[in-house]
């Protein structure tokens, strides 16, 4: 079957034509559906494997309320507040962004609006236009900005941008964000201001790069508008609405407390005909055109598209949003670790007569602990799958899925391999909430192949792969003929079989026995194995075949 088939991705949004066009050499076929509303959209959804919006389409609770077969939301953009994250990660949704494709279109957006506020450009347009009669220039008179000072609120990608251009305007730039914790940034060119109302007594002009959302809801607010900035300041808010109190905006224009400000993002987009700021005055509003270049509209698209292929196709996740920081495209030499963490996850969960209260990941060695949260989240889902049923946990919602049922995630990175192993040694342990607690090792050898090396405390080396039957017995003669005699008697070949033995405290052996069968042992086979004097336990797991 080719690559793609079967698949579909739903365009909810305008997207530029070269995105599309790779859609279509892609092979996953797909349908340009624009300007559904609420109702319409959630119908859509179930129907399509992916997702590509920008800012129009609003993926909201509802809308992911059933969401059937889809899997991924790419948003051709950076502000991902049109989709419903929260609901979005518990349905196991991968959402993705296109973070840097639009960084310089943006950061331009902010100059441009910078410098017409404050040489008042437009107004000046306008009033040419409007005739010869009148012709002034004293009314249009502005504020130079070399020697100012710039306030740069939210010093990631698009803010930094814009500090590096104002720097080589000449103006002096000082950076808020409470999540850089350096002194200074770019060189120490940029200095940072830990205390908002302090950072808002030196500027003359301030420029908001943050994303939005409650966390920065009203950072400009109606005390600040009126009491703490300088007469003289020129507002740029090319973020989001909310990070600036519109209506109080509006009100410090028109009583002089603010000199202008210039608005690329509202609360409600389009703005209503009786928003107070399209008549407040020295104010330049554009109507969220910020990404909006031939250049960054095809970046981000691409970008979109590319990741949405790529994540249908092999799994591998570009620009996640709300995915933890995991990874599945790992190099030839670590991406077998994912298939072992994985393995070792649904062996446990065999061993396992009741629920988790914790499920921990240790890993020692160079290459495993590099993905420490991709293979504890790999190990949780197939531990949570028998109990939430296959197709209800993903590496996207299991960490939440876990939050909610009280299961800890825990992961911990060993400097030395537990004694008696070596190298990259990947170990995970369930721990039940009464006192039951098993704990499966394993490596990856040279050959790529993962091995379990223990299973709680009985040392093996075994490929964990295909039907899977664990039987725990007391050590004593004839133990591996009854269990030989039963398996033969149900016409179930036994393909490979591993034994170890352990000692408890008081010297009693008991002995583990880990079986491979070339076809599914049934339950009456189980239980009458179970029923045998001396057999402890009998499980059976069924693993993906080598491949
Ligand atoms: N007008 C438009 O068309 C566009 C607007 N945007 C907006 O620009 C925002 C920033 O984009 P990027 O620079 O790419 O994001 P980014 O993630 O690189 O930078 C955002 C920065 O804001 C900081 N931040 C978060 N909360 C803060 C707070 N309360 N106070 C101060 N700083 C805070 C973060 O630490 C981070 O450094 C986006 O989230 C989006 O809302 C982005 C693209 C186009
Ligand atoms: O996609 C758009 O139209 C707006 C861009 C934007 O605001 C963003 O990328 O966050």
């Amino acid at each position: 079957m080719p690559q793609g088939a079967g698949l579909k991705i739903l365009v909810a949004d305008e997207l530029a034509k070269e995105g599309l066009e790779l859609l279509k050499e892609s092979g996953i076929s797909f349908d340009v559906k624009i300007g559904l509303k609420e109702d319409q959209l959630a119908a859509e959804t179930p129907n399509y494997d992916a997702m590509i919006v920008r800012s129009g389409a609003k993926v909201t609770a509802k809308v992911m309320e059933n969401p059937g077969k889809l899997k991924v939301i790419a948003r051709a953009g950076v502000g991902v507040d049109n989709i419903h994250l929260p609901t979005a990660t518990a349905k196991g949704i991968l959402v993705l962004n296109t973070a840097a494709a639009s960084t310089l279109s943006t950061a331009e957006h902010a100059l441009a609006l910078m410098m017409s506020l404050a040489r008042k450009i437009p107004a000046a347009d306008a009033h040419v236009k409007s005739g010869p009669e009148k012709w002034s220039k004293a009314k249009y008179q502005g504020t130079q900005l070399a020697g100012k000072t710039l306030g740069v609120v939210g010093m990631g990608r698009i803010g930094q941008t814009v500090a590096s251009r104002a720097i080589a305007m000449e103006m002096t730039v000082i950076g808020f964000d409470p999540f850089v914790q350096a002194e200074s940034l770019m060189d120490g060119k940029v200095k940072m201001v830990r205390d908002f109302d302090q950072f808002l007594a030196q500027i003359d002009v301030i420029t908001f790069h943050v994303p939005g959302g409650e966390g920065t809801k009203h950072l400009l607010s109606r005390d600040r508008l009126f009491n703490k900035c300088k007469p003289n300041l020129l507002i740029v808010n090319d973020a989001r609405g909310e990070v600036v109190d519109e209506f109080a905006l509006a009100e410090a224009l028109a009583e002089k407390k603010v000199a202008g400000a210039a608005i690329d993002v509202f609360i409600k987009e389009p703005t209503p005909a009786d928003h107070p700021l399209l008549k407040a005055p020295n104010c330049v509003l554009t109507p969220h055109l910020g990404a909006q270049t031939d250049e960054a509209q095809t970046a981000v698209s691409v970008e979109a598209c590319k990741a949405i292929i790529a994540y249908l196709n092999s799994g591998e996740i570009r620009g996640a949003v709300n995915a933890g920081g995991i990874k599945l495209d790992l190099p030839p030499d670590e991406l077998p670790f994912t298939k072992l963490a994985s393995r070792v996850g649904a062996l446990l969960a065999g061993l396992m007569d009741g629920g988790y209260k914790t499920i921990t990941l240790r890993v020692s060695g160079t290459k495993a602990p590099k993905h420490m949260n991709t293979l504890l989240r790999l190990a949780a889902v197939e531990l949570l799958k028998p109990h939430l049923g296959e197709g209800a946990v993903n590496v996207i919602n299991v960490e939440h899925l876990a939050r909610s049922r009280g299961i800890d995630l825990v992961a911990i990175h060993e400097e030395a391999p537990p004694a008696g192993l070596v190298g990259d040694i990947v170990g995970v342990r369930a721990d039940g909430p009464n006192g039951e607690s098993h704990r499966v090792l394993g490596t990856v050898y040279a050959d790529g192949l993962p091995r379990v090396l223990r299973i709680d405390n009985y040392a093996m080396d075994m490929i964990p792969e295909g039907n899977m039957v664990v039987i725990q017995n007391d050590d004593m003669p004839g133990m591996i003929g009854i269990v030989g005699t039963s398996f033969g008697d149900a016409k179930v070949n036994i393909a490979d079989m591993v034994i170890s033995r352990e000692y408890d405290k008081a010297g009693k052996a008991t002995a583990f026995q880990v079986i491979k069968t070339d076809s599914s042992p049934d339950a009456k086979l189980l239980e009458s194995l179970k029923a045998r004097p001396g057999i402890l336990k009998v499980k059976s797991v069924a693993l993906p075949a080598r491949g």
